[in-house]
């Protein structure tokens, strides 16, 4: 196995993230573990990923949209419109000269965690997951649902969120990221009947007396 230092990982970030995101990257290491064993994906690689998916989140979109002009790392036009959503790729390239990690798998699952992808990794559904479920959150839809969902079937799940997550933005308004909706479009057709499987799905959590609250009678 790769030898990672995650304290040093984690002496690093509690430097250069706010206290807010700092709790936040704690949260999404230790529910992207909870996930590897689950999915029996390798623990360590999935901790550290959590660990460093937000690393670049603190530096202003300014100084982000600076080290991609600097370091030659391509923008789309939602990106330069959008900069704060640079701090994936400016993360994962961080992740790889700061804090010297080579694998892979890992440095696309940082890249991948804010807007997704089709066909993802299990690490990167692992990471996209977990930074939408961690204990911290409160704010989005059908969480609780989500988060058992998650332990049940991770690519309902992520379809779940996926859905919820272009719901939220359409309706806040601002640029969405087609990266999104593309990944949504994938999964949708990977699960022909995915709405009436989740739908199905909170039926069975109510039937159990559960997540009454959560669909209309
Ligand atoms: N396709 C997208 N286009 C624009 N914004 C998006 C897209 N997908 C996710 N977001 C938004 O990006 C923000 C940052 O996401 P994320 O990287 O997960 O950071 P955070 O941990 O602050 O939520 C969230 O508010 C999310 O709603």
């Amino acid at each position: 196995m790769k030898d990672y230092d995650i304290k040093k990982y984690t002496k690093r970030l509690r430097k250069v993230l706010d206290d807010d995101r700092f709790e936040h990257t704690l949260g999404v290491s230790y529910t992207c573990a909870a996930l590897a064993m689950r999915y029996e994906y390798d623990l360590k690689k999935a901790q550290v990923a959590g660990l460093l998916h937000d690393c670049a989140k603190c530096i202003p979109d300014e100084k982000k949209l600076q080290l991609c002009i600097k370091h030659n790392i391509q923008m789309t036009d939602v990106e330069r419109k959008t900069p704060f959503l640079l701090h994936a790729k400016v993360g994962a390239f961080l992740a790889m000269n700061q804090y010297k990690i080579k694998d892979k798998e890992i440095i696309q699952a940082i890249i991948n965690h804010t807007t997704g992808k089709p066909n993802m990794s299990l690490l990167d559904k692992i990471v996209y997951i977990a930074d939408y479920i961690e204990p911290q959150r409160y704010k989005a839809a059908n969480l609780n649902v989500v988060r058992k969902m998650a332990f049940e079937d991770i690519n309902l799940a992520l379809f779940q969120i996926l859905k919820d997550t272009l719901k939220y933005l359409t309706e806040n308004g601002g640029d969405i990221d087609p990266m999104t909706q593309k990944a949504f479009e994938y999964y949708k057709e990977e699960f022909e009947h995915s709405s009436d499987d989740v739908i199905n799905y909170i039926k069975k959590q109510q039937e159990e007396n559960e997540l009454n609250e959560l669909l209309p009678n």
